[in-house]
């Protein structure tokens, strides 16, 4: 019975093994079968009983992942680990929110099999319906390396936090994109060069474009945003932007403004409902946050009585993301289960956060404007008939060799403005009209300022 073995050492009187079956053998399915195997002892010793593999999946049979997989069941189908009577928890490291990993984590809850996974997308998306099938067959549904990798983020938030009221959640929370504009920053290497090393190392998604593009940083705030407030976050109202709009020239003029470029995963409680967005901002650079670079994450959650805390940490990569789905392996062969979202699942409602219109930012514009007179009368002209005030402005020099726009003219020349805190709905409309605008080329690049 799982329900035994998964409860062994609470009672004190079950030794034997767990045995686990693990779906997907790539950068997490791999590390993990080191790391079981390199730490059998301290993670038996932890665990009360060893944790030992009984079978795995993937796709490819015949490739060489630098484990010896000798001795262990091979299933071709991932989905039918959920039903091998030799393994009692399944650990889904294949990754998406559909196909295989939703119907291998499916038929296992069905079946009453506890399961760990580092999916994020599927615990982002469908999490509120695998939390009821959790409940109903009384078993853990664990996912501490779904979010920030290494960083204990799920446990600290739901577990260490419970008492609180938090307020903000949030952070750097996604590996591949600090990864890349640290590089850009530091050496000014471009981007694609610096994702295929992400690539390489095991950081980005099977489809970068869900780490560039904001989706995974996405899929991880909305699980904090649930397990802060109490309820899951509807996936889709989660506002999201990745980092390919932002330009070399950004992280100059950041730079020179006193300021670097994260991006930033935010969720906040107010009184007239829940933000929760992710988006390149700018963050002073003496700010802690600032400071953490590379494959580095950041997880802040405020408090009511707590304060604040931030928590640091590898966000990616094989031996963080392994160390996240052993604890939770750990605490399965403990008997320690907590519900998914920290609370019964049992009329478990849906948060719609709020859209972007009611965001309340300062903000940070790059136009490519015209150099001729009378361009920043028009520009601030827009800004003052939206209500939008102006902190700073920086115009580097004059361009004098051949405008960028390619035609013949009047050179181009970058224009930066600073505004102060306003309504995201007046900024949005200002940016259309100031678009529109003879002098200005291009679409204006637009980021948000936090202070981190
Ligand atoms: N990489 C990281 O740093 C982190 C990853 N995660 C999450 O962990 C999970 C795994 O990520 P990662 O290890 O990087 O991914 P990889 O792409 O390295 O590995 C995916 C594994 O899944 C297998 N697989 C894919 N499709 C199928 C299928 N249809 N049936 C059976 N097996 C399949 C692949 O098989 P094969 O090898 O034969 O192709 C491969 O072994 C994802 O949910 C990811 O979001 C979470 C935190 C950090
Ligand atoms: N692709 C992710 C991996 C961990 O979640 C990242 O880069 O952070
Ligand atoms: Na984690």
């Amino acid at each position: 019975m799982i329900a035994d073995s998964a409860g062994g050492q609470a009672r004190g009187a079950i030794t034997a093994p767990l045995r686990i079956g693990i779906a997907g053998l790539g950068t997490v399915g791999a590390g993990l079968v080191k790391l079981l195997r390199g730490n059998e002892t301290i993670v038996a010793a932890r665990a009360g009983r060893p944790i030992t593999i009984t079978a795995v999946a993937a796709r490819d049979r015949t490739r060489d992942r630098g484990v010896d997989l000798s001795g262990l069941t091979w299933h071709d189908d991932a989905a039918a680990l959920a039903t091998d009577p030799d393994v009692d928890v399944v650990v889904e490291l294949i990754g998406g929110a559909e196909g295989v990993a939703r119907r291998l984590v499916t038929t296992a809850l069905e079946a009453g099999r506890p399961v760990v996974t580092a999916n994020k997308a599927l615990i982002a998306v469908h999490g509120a319906e695998l939390a009821a099938l959790a409940e109903r067959a009384g078993v853990p549904l664990m996912f501490e390396a779904a979010v920030a990798g290494g960083i204990p983020a799920i446990k600290t938030v739901r577990e260490g936090l419970a008492a609180d009221r938090l307020t903000r959640v949030g952070g750097i929370l996604n590996g591949t994109c600090n990864y890349i504009m640290t590089a850009m920053r530091e050496s000014g290497r471009p981007f694609a060069d610096v994702l295929a090393e992400a690539q390489a190392l095991g950081y980005a998604e099977a489809d970068p474009s869900t780490d560039v593009d904001g989706i995974d940083a996405a899929h991880k705030l909305a699980i904090l945003a649930g397990l802060a407030f109490g309820r899951p976050v509807a996936f889709a109202s989660v506002h999201v932007e990745g980092i390919r709009g932002i330009d070399a020239l950004d992280l100059d003029f950041a730079r020179a403004l006193g300021y670097r470029i994260k991006l930033l995963g935010l969720a906040r409680r107010r009184d007239d409902g829940v933000e929760a967005r992710v988006h390149p901002c700018l963050v002073p650079e003496k700010a802690p946050i600032a400071q953490v670079d590379g494959v580095f994450n950041a997880v802040v959650v405020e408090g009511a009585f707590v304060g604040r805390l931030m928590l640091e940490g590898r966000g990616a990569g094989e031996g963080p993301t392994a160390t996240a789905v052993a604890a939770d392996l750990i605490d399965v062969a403990r008997g320690s289960a907590v519900p998914v979202w920290g609370r019964s699942a049992d009329g478990l409602t849906q948060i719609e956060a709020l859209p972007r219109t009611a965001f309340h930012e300062e903000y940070y514009l790059r136009l490519n404007v015209h150099d001729r007179p009378g361009v920043i009368a028009d520009v601030t002209a827009v800004l003052r008939d939206h209500g939008v005030s102006l902190r700073s402005m920086l115009q580097h020099g004059r361009a004098d060799a051949v405008p960028q726009d390619g035609t013949a003219g009047d050179p181009s020349v970058p224009l930066v403005l600073v505004t102060h805190r306003t309504r995201e709905s007046a900024m949005m409309e200002a940016l259309g009209r100031i678009a529109a605008l003879s002098a200005v080329i291009g679409a204006p690049a637009m980021i948000r300022i936090d202070p981190g």
